[in-house]
């Protein structure tokens, strides 16, 4: 599984701690024929040479799927991460994202190509825009850019984050592509339902962001606490749980070696129907991140 030494010449699997075998993660099904895994990893707040080593330990403890951006200033560290694993290019699913102020078709395509040399894995598996940013007008040209790149084989999938119900029929209506799906904030202070129903009727899967709660306080909310000790686990696995069973894709993110480990070490657990209750219960409609309608307009 990994190689001899990885590309900045440590010997493979320096600090890495041996391997806890985990079951493999259910594949989605997307909109245009491919599959994501269901579970992934986060790089956001990790700068390039912590990304190297996280994604090894990420992949070395089973995940699949890497989400970075553009934006988290890692592209280089997760792609040097990916080739030291020693796993085939086409076992690992890589999204990456194009920023605000790359938005526009010509800015977009040159944003494409800079983001694939920094990866240097080939090309992406998924390219999202990552924020509407809806005052810059500029998000349908935006995804004629990412349609175009698909048609060209460069990208196996394209999609978009943080866009709401009527960003998404404005690309359906002017474009005739629908994204394969839309990377939201989703947490239990934020269960987004109707966005999640408006997903499920149209056909586009919902990828959630910050499903932890980003240390903001959702992993000591009482009720998962008491969940989380009737089932003898981590609050943290029985929300990535909860996650999984609600059918979104979910990319925790941690440095943390150890909680690498848990944050997939989750298929084991049944939540039962009093437990999605409970958790139902905690929606406080409550953002961490800026509010999609509001930033950039
Ligand atoms: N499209 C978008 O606009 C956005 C996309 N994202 C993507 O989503 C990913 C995940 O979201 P993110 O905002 O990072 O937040 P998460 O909800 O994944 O939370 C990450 C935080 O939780 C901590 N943590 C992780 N696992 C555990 C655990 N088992 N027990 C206790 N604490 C834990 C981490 O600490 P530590 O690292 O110290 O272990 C870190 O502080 C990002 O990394 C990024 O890839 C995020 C925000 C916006
Ligand atoms: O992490 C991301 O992917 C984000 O887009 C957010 O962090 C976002 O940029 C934000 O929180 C801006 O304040």
């Amino acid at each position: 599984m990994t190689s001899s030494h990885d590309d900045d010449g440590t010997p493979a699997g320096a600090g890495v701690p041996p391997l806890t075998p985990v079951p493999p993660v259910p594949a989605i099904p997307l909109n245009d024929g491919t599959t994501i895994p269901q579970l992934g990893f986060g790089v956001y707040k990790i700068d390039d040479s912590g990304a190297q080593t996280a994604v090894r330990h990420a992949l070395d403890a089973g995940y699949r799927m890497v989400d970075t951006a553009r934006l988290y200033g890692n592209e280089t560290g997760v792609g040097r991460g990916v080739r030291a694993s020693g796993l085939p290019r086409a076992e690992v699913y890589v999204t990456t994202k194009v920023w605000n102020d790359d938005q526009g078709y010509d800015a977009t395509r040159r944003a494409f190509d800079a983001s694939a040399a920094r990866l240097d894995l080939g090309d992406p598996d998924l390219y999202l825009i990552h924020w509407p940013y809806p005052g810059q007008d500029l998000y349908v040209d935006t995804w004629r850019a990412l349609v175009e790149l698909r048609e060209e084989r460069r990208v196996r999938s394209i999609g978009v984050s943080n866009f709401q119900p009527a960003h998404l029929r404005r690309l359906v209506e002017e474009t005739g592509t629908r994204p394969v799906l839309n990377q939201v904030e989703l947490h239990p202070y934020l269960q987004q339902p109707e966005l999640r129903a408006f997903h499920a009727a149209h056909g586009i899967v919902t990828q959630a962001w910050s499903p932890l709660g980003r240390g903001s306080g959702v992993l000591d909310d009482p009720v998962l606490v008491e969940i989380a000790a009737e089932h003898h686990v981590s609050t943290a696995q029985v929300v990535l749980r909860w996650h999984l069973d609600l059918g979104t894709v979910v990319i925790p993110k941690s440095a943390t070696p150890a909680r690498i480990r848990a944050n997939i070490d989750v298929f084991d657990l049944t939540l039962d129907e009093d437990d999605h209750a409970r958790i139902a219960g905690l929606d406080r409609g409550e953002r961490i991140g800026p509010a999609p309608d509001v930033f950039g307009a």
